[in-house]
C-alpha cells in the first residue's frame, strides 16, 4: 500500500514538474529569442491584461508598441503572440504569405479548427476553410446583396417608425437602437425569421446575443487558454448542457436548420423541389451531403493550388455557418453605426455635408441599390469612422502555419501574430498631423493604394471579411433614412469623449443622442 501511494506521489510530482517547465517554456519564448514585449506572469502571460472589459485589451496593445516598437511579443496563456505594426509586413503576411499564414488565432473554447465538426468560416484554416469560404461566398455576391437590399429597407423602415416615437421622449442610445436594427437584418437574412421583433421584448434572439458580446467572461476565457484541455472539455459540456450564451445561440440556430429540413425533406416527399434559396439557411442546407471528410483536408499541404475543392457542407457546417453569420453580422455593424453617430454628432458640419448628399440623391426618390454607389461623402465618413475605430480588429490575426521570415524578423510554425489595428490606423507618419482628426475628405483624394497594410477595418487579403459589402450597404440605408429625416444632436447623456469596453469587439459604452426633425 505504501509503494503503490508513494508511486502514486512520485508520478504526481513528475507530472507537475513538467506542466510548470512547460509553462516556463513557453512563458520564457521570447525573452530566450531576444524579442522585447510585456512578459506578465508565468502561466498566464499578459492574458489577464488583455481580457480585461473595462480597458480593451486591442487598445493596450497601442501602449505597449509606443513602449516596445513595430514589432513586440507576449505569451497570453500557452499562446505566443508577435504584435505587429509595421503596414508591409501586414500585407506580407495577409496577402503575399498567405500560404504561410491561413490560420487565424482561437482561444480553444472556440475549438480545433482541423478536427471539431462545428468549425465555421471565422475559425477554420486550410482546405476546410477555403471550402467553406468558396460556398459562402456566393451570398455576399452583387446579386445577393441586390436581394438582400429589399430586407434591409423593410428593417430600415421599421426602425424609422420606432425612431418616430422614441425621439419625442428624449435622448435615445443609439447603440442599443442599431442592434434592434441589424439582428432584424441578419435574423432575416441569414435565419428565415418572419415576423416582426424589433424592440420587442420578445426577442430572445437579440437577448442571447447581446450577452455574447455584452458582459465580460475574463475568467472562462481565462482558464481555457491558459490549459486548452479544460477549454475543450467545457466546449464539449457545453454543447450538451448550454449554459454560456454562445453554445445556447448554437443549439437555437441549429434547432431552425433541422426544422428547415424537416419542412424541406416533408416538400420533397410531395414532389415539390427546393426553389431559389429564401435565406442562408436554404442556401447551405443545398450544399449538404452526408460524406464531407474534413479530416482529409487538415492533412494536405495548403500551398498545392491544384486541390480539388467540393462545394458540400457536412449537418454541423451548415449550423456553424448560419451561426457566424448572426454573430459577424449584428454587433459590427451596430458598432459602426454608432460610431458614425457620435461622429456626427460632434462634428455638426460634417452632418450637415452628408445631408445635403443625401437630399441631392434621394430627396424624394426611393433608395435603390444601385444608387448607393452615388453616396461618395457617406462612403467617406464610414471609412473615416471605421479608420478611427477598426472595431472588430481582433479577427485581424494569423497563425503561423510554416516557419518563415517576414520582412527580416523570423517567425516559427504555431505563433501567432497579432495586428495592432489601431495604432496602424491612427498613425501620424502614415495618416499626417491630423491623424487624429475625423476628416472624411482625407478619403476624396487618397489614392487608396498608398494604403496597402495600413487601412484595415475589414482585413486583407483572401481572409479579408466576407461580410463587408452587406455591412457598408446596411450603414448607408439606414443613414440616408435617418438624416433625411433628423439630425443628431448632443443631450445631457452624450459621453465626449466615448468610453471604450470590450475584449472581442471594441464598443463605446453607449451613444446617447437626440434626434431633432430637420424640419423644425
Ligand atoms: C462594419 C462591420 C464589420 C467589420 C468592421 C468587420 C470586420 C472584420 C474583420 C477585421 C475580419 C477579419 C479579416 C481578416 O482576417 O483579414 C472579419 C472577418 C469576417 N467577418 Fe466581418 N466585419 C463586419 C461585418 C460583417 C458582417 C455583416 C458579416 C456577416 C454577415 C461578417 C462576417 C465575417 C466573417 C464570416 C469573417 C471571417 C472571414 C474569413 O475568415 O474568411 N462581418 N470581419
Amino acid at each position: 500500500m505504501f509503494e503503490l501511494f508513494s508511486k502514486l506521489f512520485t508520478l504526481a510530482v513528475l507530472g507537475i514538474i513538467g506542466v510548470v517547465t512547460y509553462y516556463l517554456w513557453i512563458w520564457t519564448y521570447w525573452m530566450r529569442r531576444g524579442v522585447k514585449g510585456p512578459r506578465g506572469k508565468p502561466f498566464v502571460g499578459v492574458l489577464n491584461v488583455l481580457l480585461d472589459h473595462e480597458k480593451p485589451g486591442l487598445l493596450k496593445l497601442g501602449e505597449w508598441t509606443k513602449e516596445y516598437g513595430k514589432v513586440y511579443g507576449y505569451t497570453d496563456g500557452n499562446q505566443r503572440t508577435l504584435v505587429v505594426s509595421d503596414p508591409a509586413m501586414v500585407h506580407e503576411i495577409f496577402v503575399k504569405q498567405f500560404d504561410n499564414f491561413y490560420g487565424r488565432k482561437l482561444n480553444p473554447i472556440q475549438g480545433n479548427p482541423d478536427q471539431d465538426e462545428r468549425v465555421h468560416l471565422l475559425s477554420a484554416q486550410g482546405f476546410r476553410w477555403k471550402r467553406l469560404r468558396t460556398i459562402s461566398s456566393v451570398s455576399f455576391s452583387n446579386g445577393s446583396l441586390r436581394n438582400i437590399m429589399s430586407t434591409v429597407e423593410d428593417s430600415a423602415l421599421e426602425f424609422m417608425k420606432h425612431m418616430e416615437e422614441k425621439s419625442a421622449n428624449g435622448e435615445i442610445d443609439m447603440l442599443d437602437a442599431y442592434q434592434e436594427y441589424t439582428m432584424d437584418v441578419i435574423a432575416r437574412v441569414a435565419i428565415g425569421q418572419r415576423d416582426n421583433k424589433m424592440f420587442s421584448d420578445q426577442n430572445e434572439l437579440l437577448k442571447i446575443v447581446r450577452q455574447i458580446f455584452g458582459g465580460s467572461r475574463k475568467y472562462l476565457m481565462l482558464i481555457c487558454q491558459v490549459f486548452p484541455v479544460v477549454g475543450q472539455a467545457i466546449r464539449s459540456l457545453t454543447f450538451k448542457y448550454p449554459k454560456i450564451a454562445p453554445f445556447k445561440l448554437y443549439l437555437m440556430i441549429k434547432k431552425a436548420v433541422m426544422e428547415r429540413k424537416e419542412q424541406r425533406d416533408r416538400e420533397l416527399e410531395n414532389g415539390v423541389e427546393p426553389g431559389e434559396p429564401q435565406d442562408f439557411i436554404d442556401m447551405f442546407l443545398d450544399a449538404k451531403s452526408d460524406d464531407v471528410d474534413f479530416s482529409k483536408e487538415a492533412r494536405e499541404d495548403f500551398s498545392k493550388r491544384n486541390m480539388k475543392i467540393t462545394k458540400e457542407l457536412s449537418a454541423d457546417e451548415v449550423v456553424g455557418q448560419c451561426f457566424v453569420f448572426v454573430i459577424g453580422g449584428f454587433d459590427t455593424t451596430a458598432l459602426a453605426l454608432s460610431y458614425v453617430t457620435y461622429l456626427l454628432t460632434v462634428n455638426p458640419e460634417v452632418q450637415k455635408n452628408v445631408q445635403e448628399e443625401v437630399d441631392a440623391e434621394f430627396g424624394d426618390s426611393e433608395i435603390e441599390f444601385e444608387k448607393l454607389g452615388r453616396l461618395k461623402y457617406m462612403d467617406c465618413v464610414i471609412k473615416e469612422a471605421l479608420r478611427l475605430y477598426p472595431l472588430a480588429s481582433i479577427s485581424n490575426s494569423r497563425k503561423c502555419m510554416h516557419t518563415t521570415t517576414v520582412n527580416g524578423v523570423e517567425i516559427e510554425a504555431g505563433v501567432y501574430v497579432q495586428m495592432d489595428t489601431w495604432t496602424i490606423q491612427r498613425d501620424p507618419t502614415i495618416w499626417g498631423d491630423d491623424a487624429m482628426d475625423f476628416k472624411p475628405e482625407r478619403w476624396e483624394s487618397a489614392n487608396q493604394s498608398e494604403y496597402k497594410g495600413a487601412y484595415i477595418p475589414f482585413g486583407l487579403g483572401p481572409r479579408q471579411c466576407i461580410g463587408m459589402r452587406l455591412a457598408v450597404m446596411e450603414q448607408k440605408v439606414l443613414l440616408t433614412h435617418i438624416l433625411k429625416k433628423y439630425s443628431f444632436e448632443t443631450g445631457p447623456s452624450t459621453s465626449i469623449p466615448l468610453k471604450l469596453v470590450g475584449s472581442a469587439t471594441t464598443s463605446p459604452e453607449n451613444v446617447f443622442v437626440q434626434l431633432k426633425p430637420r424640419n423644425q
